[in-house]
């Protein structure tokens, strides 16, 4: 019965699967709508984790954190191919990497010929005997030495030009160590009493995986915390490198919520759970979202499955030259809207043609949108639900424009916008040319924590590692930029990161650099032109902040009070205003407006109370807040309970204190809260 519900949806799919385009790689999408929830009757936890660039094996070089640098010369492939033939070195041309002879390798050990993969995109480097990787630069630098000094390879130290700071080099050692506490502690199922297996089985809802396949995959179960521990194997020789803790938790409402716990931390944990099982010859293979649906594929169909660190969330780059390997990549995601946009992010990395489509691809993709409408609008706000009321939600591939009186907040209110989003998991990069990041984190921060961090310093560890967690980038330009420069920036890193929401703020601060001998309006619908263009292509959502052209005293701002042509406002799918009506009770007041939604035309106005001391717009959440819950750390569970019940006293206790500000500024937050993320965010269920 399941292997035959499993092969009824691969049929199904590869029905719809575009046609293989010459020297192109089979990409297809699993319908999962049909399979896996039956399959395993359980739906997996949806990851709101971040990658950054930092890799825990490499070492040397590390990437600022969560800053997206102009990537100093955009590269395209031809100029790779071209730089590779003038130094006379052999290449392969892959789907999404060209392959040389590893220069890190003494040619007589080579296993592999061809064993070092170069990113057509970005030209980063990746050696899958020696771990090293690199930049283009690095490489060209690599091959000038070996070549000048007349050498056939060289140490993979060579590149230790950036040595690890103390403080890092403590950081992975303890890393590694709790690695290894948390593996040794934890006990292969074939060492658990039977019942006790059926019991971690019924919670986690895989009844029907075997004991054979969670042996062959080296999951254990930690026991302090009843968690299932998925191994990370990698390096040359397969050692374990980290770990990944699952829990569930039943609620009182009878959901299963899931958590999941990595170690070293999410932005480096770069591991395809599953590869070591990968034979070198294997040409097919199955990438799914979670480990659990990895191992009901590999039980039930036989094939070759590995899983994604990150769920749908992202398909990091530095984990392409893993996949170059296989002719057919079949990506099995989840059923819902946003496993099928990832589906198509990923598939594009993967080596599909951008440009051609044909209805029988598209037929799926409208078939799933006419079934899960609610997805379609978009994800939710959980701060400003009158905003989901008349925008429905926030959708990729959009373009939104901004605007509203000079010093009214629009900084402000687009950082709590875009932080609600970022919080459900919508990979987000802030483009700030006129507050720096710091500025701009701080006022995040403290929206995030909803409090004043400054009076309650002792907090700030505790938001700052929460908010470290989130998503969220920054492009590291300041001042007047030019437009090029931007959007090269913004298509690196939604290829680098998957991001999903780009903010922009503000369009003064590309305008600086254009023709000025060219009317100043038909500047700025150049510029929006382009926006609207890089939205479509990238599926990405752009809010573009823009000043109004004209403020007149007491008078509410309008369409044409930002835009110089009917053009530029046809470009823009949302328009939104936030108005100013100064008035002597209540001067923080403010209005959000919607002039135009492209998604289904409603418009509307609705207040918004600013609370300075957490620089939020958002209203007190009123009743029973639901709270996110702490990721599992070994043996913490009634912390981790305590913790909650804290965050939601504390949490009453700041709406508390907004009321009582008015009459007295003596109340304060309690002191050690260690509140997880409010504001209102719902805690992720199982559906
Ligand atoms: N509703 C409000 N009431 C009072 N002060 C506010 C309100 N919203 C924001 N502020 C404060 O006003 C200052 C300016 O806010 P912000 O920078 O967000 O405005 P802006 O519209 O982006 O400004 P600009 O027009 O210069 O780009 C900040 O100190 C912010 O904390």
């Amino acid at each position: 019965m399941w292997r035959s519900w499993l092969l009824k949806g691969t049929t199904c799919l590869l029905q719809v699967a575009a046609p293989r385009l010459l020297h192109q790689r089979h990409v297809s999408s699993l319908s999962v709508r049909l399979v896996t929830h039956r399959l395993l009757h359980r739906t997996p936890c949806a990851l709101h984790l971040r990658v950054n660039a930092q890799s825990w094996s490499r070492a040397f070089k590390k990437d600022a954190k969560s800053t997206v640098e102009f990537p100093t010369s955009p590269i395209t492939v031809t100029d790779i191919k071209q730089y590779l033939r003038s130094k006379e070195i052999p290449f392969h041309d892959g789907y999404s990497c060209l392959h040389i002879p590893s220069i890190f390798v003494d040619p007589s050990t080579r296993r592999d010929s061809f064993s070092l993969f170069v990113d057509k995109t970005t030209g980063q480097f990746l050696c899958k005997d020696t771990q090293v990787e690199g930049s283009w630069e690095d490489l060209q630098d690599c091959l000038e030495v070996m070549q000048s000094g007349e050498q056939d390879s060289l140490s993979p130290h060579v590149l230790l030009g950036y040595p690890e700071s103390l403080e890092e080099q403590e950081e992975r050692e303890r890393e590694l160590r709790e690695v290894q506490r948390i593996w040794s502690s934890s006990a292969p199922f074939a060492d658990l009493p039977e019942d006790e297996v059926q019991l971690i089985k019924a919670m986690f809802q895989i009844t029907k995986i075997s004991n054979v396949t969670l042996k062959k995959f080296g999951v254990r179960l930690f026991k302090p915390t009843r968690s299932l521990v998925f191994p990370w194997f990698g390096g040359p020789d397969s050692s374990l490198k980290g770990v990944k803790l699952l829990s569930a938790q039943s609620t009182d409402a009878g959901r299963v919520i899931y958590n999941e716990a990595t170690v070293p931390k999410s932005n480096s944990y770069h591991n395809l759970f599953g590869l070591h099982l990968v034979g070198r010859m294997d040409s097919e293979v199955v990438l799914t979202g979670h480990e659990l649906d990895a191992l009901a594929v590999s039980q039930a169909a036989g094939l070759p499955s590995v899983a994604l660190p990150r769920g749908v969330s992202c398909l990091p780059p530095i984990l392409l030259p893993y996949l170059e390997q296989f002719k057919r990549v079949t990506l099995w995601l989840g059923g819902d809207v946003l496993s099928w946009e990832a589906s198509k992010i990923f598939s594009r990395k993967l080596a599909a043609h951008k440009s051609i489509v044909s209805f029988k691809q598209l037929r799926e993709d409208v078939y799933g949108e006419l079934i899960n409408t609610d997805q379609v609008a978009g994800v939710k706000w959980t701060r400003f639900l009158e905003l989901n009321r008349i925008l429905k939600g926030h959708r990729k591939g959009e373009l939104t424009v901004f605007t509203g009186p000079t010093g009214s907040g629009k900084t402000t209110f687009i950082s709590e916008y875009a932080l609600d989003l970022c919080m459900q998991g919508v990979n987000t990069l802030w483009g700030s040319f006129e507050i720096n990041n710091v500025r701009l984190a701080k006022i995040m921060l403290t929206q995030f924590a909803m409090q004043r961090l400054e009076e309650n310093l002792e907090q700030y560890d505790f938001w700052a590692d929460k908010f470290e967690e989130l998503p969220l980038y920054f492009m590291t330009f300041h001042g007047q930029q030019n437009i090029k420069a931007v959007l090269d920036t913004m298509q690196h890193a939604v290829y680098m990161y998957d991001i999903n929401h780009i903010v922009i703020d503000n369009l003064q601060f590309m305008m600086g650099q254009e023709n000025l001998s060219v009317d100043k309006f038909a500047v700025q619908d150049h510029i929006i032109g382009a926006f609207r263009k890089f939205a479509t292509n990238s599926s990405c959502h752009v809010t573009l902040i823009i000043h109004p052209r004209k403020e007149e005293d007491g008078r509410e701002l309008q369409m044409a009070s930002i835009f110089g042509s009917a053009k530029a406002s046809q470009e823009a799918d949302n328009v939104v205003i936030l108005q100013e009506k100064k008035l002597v009770t209540a001067p923080g007041r403010r209005s959000l407006q919607v002039t135009k939604n492209r998604f289904d035309g409603d418009v509307g106005i609705f207040p918004l109370d600013f609370i300075k001391s957490s620089l939020t717009f958002s209203s007190p959440v009123k009743g029973k807040l639901k709270l996110k819950k702490v990721p599992p750390k070994a043996g913490n569970e009634e912390e981790e309970e305590e913790v909650e019940a804290v965050a939601a006293a504390g949490k009453k206790a700041e709406v508390k204190k907004e009321r009582a500000t008015k009459t007295t500024k003596t109340t304060k937050t309690p002191q050690n809260t260690k509140t997880p993320a409010a504001g209102g965010e719902s805690t992720k269920k199982s559906q």
